[in-house]
């Protein structure tokens, strides 16, 4: 060692000797005025931090990930080992992590998810993180109880304490900081195949808002779905979360959250060398990036996955509105890709209503004589009223303007009429807002309960994200149509649905027709049980997503999407309908999604889109629909366990 503590050449050279390392892989790092040497591994990406003794967590630097492809797996943030030390010791002393999860209990409850969810969420992914053929094997089995926990409501309190949550790498994380190196950094995920991929940038989780980088946890729900009702391979889905900042203050204030924007590159460009020095350390939580830029990051990252895997399908989810419509329509000619939000949901409402129909006993083309209110006008309701719009226009001889005279839509402002300020401003999040405005100027800005008083309608549906303004006497209200009211509060998660069954049924003697975003338990009133259907896009993106991955049909048209809610509505049965359920509750998980691809398979042959897959077009047009769905069947995953042989690496490969 010389004075300053430092090895000399010669003292490094005796090292090597001593230890037998291969000459090339000594190097050195300075900390604390001495230097390091460096300990060989011999894995990358995910084996390295699957592995205890090597791994770093989020301390690995930005040359350590980009070197030994990590870079994406974990978040993006880079702790020091000091910064992981705090964080760990102040969860060993004062139980942070706990005491977030846990308090305040009221507010748990309130948000209807309960302590014991919590426990069985934890439960649940404790064995996915060992073992995934047990977990879905566990979780097709009970999947009725068990939806509740992995997905809405318990996925968005899993999503609000994702940093606090955070054990183990799930998914893929991109950031601003990632700008030119995502197409490689694709490469850092282990599977050659991936089939489909669930991006939000977490900036509209359920009803709960801007989750930040916690939104990775709904790609990984949408995920678990696509794996137990769908049938797609869990090693062949990649859930992702874009993480360009948030909004949200309480995540900024948060010493521990995970997320964070690395700093914009150009702030370092003054030479080569200085990008990566900046990179490393400094990590910087930052208020969303917008505009031009936002849309360029959007572009990469999905080039990105379509460079890698071309066949992949790709979901959109849980994108704010005014960049969720923007980006369906940049994408849905060039990508095999929809928006959950905005198409599956308008397809399950659109099946929900169908099914409402037939519970009364009603064809489907009774959807021109009913009258609509809808609370919210944000990406979800301008797909399902567009869509229900088009259906009565389409199919059932009303003109445009006949049609949306039926519907009138109410925001946090009221009714929306032609009256309204800002229409041109909102059209750019709800396409053609203005043709549906209602024409019944003198109404503008009306609330709620005058509303349904004024237009006695006999459909109320929620998509507003606001919890319980669905009031008693809105609800009352509702009541007075002549045919059993059809009430929809689609909000998730629970704490934001609009009204729960018991108050529906309630405040409506058991007359309504009730179909909720998150799960409510079934209401009997005068010993009759009544069904609470749930309707959430849930019972659609599974099968359109099978039916589009498989086929590869190239895109999603709208057909397609249309063609998977009359699909769901044909599985609809006497007995559903007797309980008033407007979903196919008896039928297996994987029957809804295998019906609702052979539908959707069929539509894109039928509408003359390119189908990649030359054996799914065969299987229909030589065996017929039960040949495709034999064929869809044969394709699907099951969990079961299967002999493994070892090969070595490079071989029989
Ligand atoms: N059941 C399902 O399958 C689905 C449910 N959703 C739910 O729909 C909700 C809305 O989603 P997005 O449209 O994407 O969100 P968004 O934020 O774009 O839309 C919310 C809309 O509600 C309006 N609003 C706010 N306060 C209101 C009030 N007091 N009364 C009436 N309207 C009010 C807003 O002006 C906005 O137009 C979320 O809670 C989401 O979880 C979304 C997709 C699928
Ligand atoms: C269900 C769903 O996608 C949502 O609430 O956003
Ligand atoms: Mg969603």
């Amino acid at each position: 060692m010389n004075v300053h503590g430092l090895i000399k050449t010669k003292e490094l050279w005796a090292l090597r000797t001593i230890v037998h390392i291969p000459r090339c892989s000594i190097s050195s790092k300075m900390v604390g005025g001495r230097y390091l040497r460096a300990e060989i591994v011999r894995k990358k990406g995910r084996n390295l931090v699957s592995d205890p003794i090597s791994n770093k967590g989020l301390a690995f630097p930005l040359s350590e990930r980009d070197r030994l492809s990590v870079r994406g797996l974990v978040p993006p943030r880079i702790l020091s080992i000091q910064e992981q030390e705090r964080v760990i010791m102040d969860e060993y002393t004062r139980g942070w992590a706990a005491r977030a999860e846990q308090e305040p209990e009221d507010e748990i409850i309130k948000s209807g998810v309960s302590p014991d969810n919590i426990r069985k969420w934890k439960v649940l992914q404790s064995v996915q993180d060992r073992n995934e053929t047990l977990f879905y094997r566990i979780l097709m089995d009970n999947f009725q109880d068990m939806a509740p926990i992995i997905y809405t409501p318990t996925v968005g309190w899993a999503c609000s304490h994702f940093s606090q949550l955070y054990r183990r790498p799930r998914g893929m994380y991109f950031s601003h900081g990632d700008r030119g190196e995502m197409a490689s950094m694709v490469y850092n995920w282990e599977s050659d195949e991936v089939d489909a991929v669930v991006i939000t940038d977490g900036s509209r989780i359920l009803g709960l808002g801007d989750l930040g980088l916690g939104g990775l946890g709904i790609s990984i729900g949408k995920l678990d779905l696509y794996v137990a009702a769908g049938g797609f391979h869990p090693r062949r889905v990649l859930p992702v979360v874009l993480d360009i900042g948030t909004n949200n203050q309480k995540l900024l204030n948060d010493p521990n959250y995970l997320g964070t924007a690395l700093l914009p590159l150009t702030c370092f460009r003054n030479n080569h060398t200085s990008k990566m020095i900046a990179l490393s350390g400094l990590g910087l939580k930052q208020p969303r990036i917008d505009g031009e830029e936002y849309y360029a990051i959007m572009d990469e990252l999905m080039a990105a996955i379509k460079l890698r895997w071309p066949r992949a399908l790709i979901q959109h989810e849980d994108f704010q509105s005014k960049h969720a419509v923007n980006l369906l329509k940049r994408y849905r000619s060039e990508y095999l890709m929809f928006n959950d939000d905005i198409q599956g949901t308008a397809a399950t409402v659109l099946a929900g209503l169908y099914g409402a129909l037939k519970v009364q006993g009603l064809p489907p083309d009774a959807l021109k004589n009913q009258k609509f209110v809808v609370a919210g006008a944000g990406s979800a309701a301008s797909g399902v009223l567009l869509t229900i719009r088009n259906a009565i226009t389409r199919r059932y001889g009303l003109d445009k303007r006949e049609a949306g005279n039926l519907i009138y839509i109410v925001d946090e402002r009221g009714l929306i009429t032609k009256a309204r300020d800002n229409l041109d401003k909102m059209e750019e999040l709800f396409y053609d807002l203005k043709t549906f405005a209602a024409e019944e100027t003198n109404m503008e800005g009306m609330e709620l309960l005058e509303v349904v008083k004024t237009v006695k309608p006999n459909i109320l549906i929620g998509l507003s994200g606001v919890g319980g303004i669905f009031t008693d006497d809105v609800l009352k209200a509702m009541n007075k149509s002549p045919t059993p009211p059809i009430i929809f509060p689609l909000s998730n998660p629970t704490s934001r649905s609009e009204c729960s069954a018991e108050a529906a049924q309630r405040c409506t003697g058991g007359r309504a027709i009730f179909a909720s975003g998150s799960p409510f338990p079934s209401v009997t009133i005068d010993d009759t049980m009544i069904a609470s259907s749930q309707c959430n896009n849930r019972y659609i993106f599974p099968g359109l997503a099978l039916g589009a991955a498989l086929g590869q049909t190239g895109v999603v048209t709208n057909a397609m999407i249309n063609r998977s809610a009359e699909a769901l509505v044909e599985l609809i049965s006497e007995d559903d309908l007797k309980r008033r359920a407007t979903f196919p509750e008896r039928v297996d998980i994987r029957d809804i999604s295998s019906h609702l691809a052979v539908r959707v398979i069929q539509q894109a042959i039928e509408e003359g889109l390119k189908i990649g897959n030359l054996q799914a077009k065969e299987a229909l047009e030589y065996e017929g629909e039960e040949g495709l769905k034999t064929y869809i069947e044969s394709k699907m995953w099951n969990p079961e366990y299967r002999p493994l042989v070892y090969l070595p690496p490079g071989k029989g490969e």
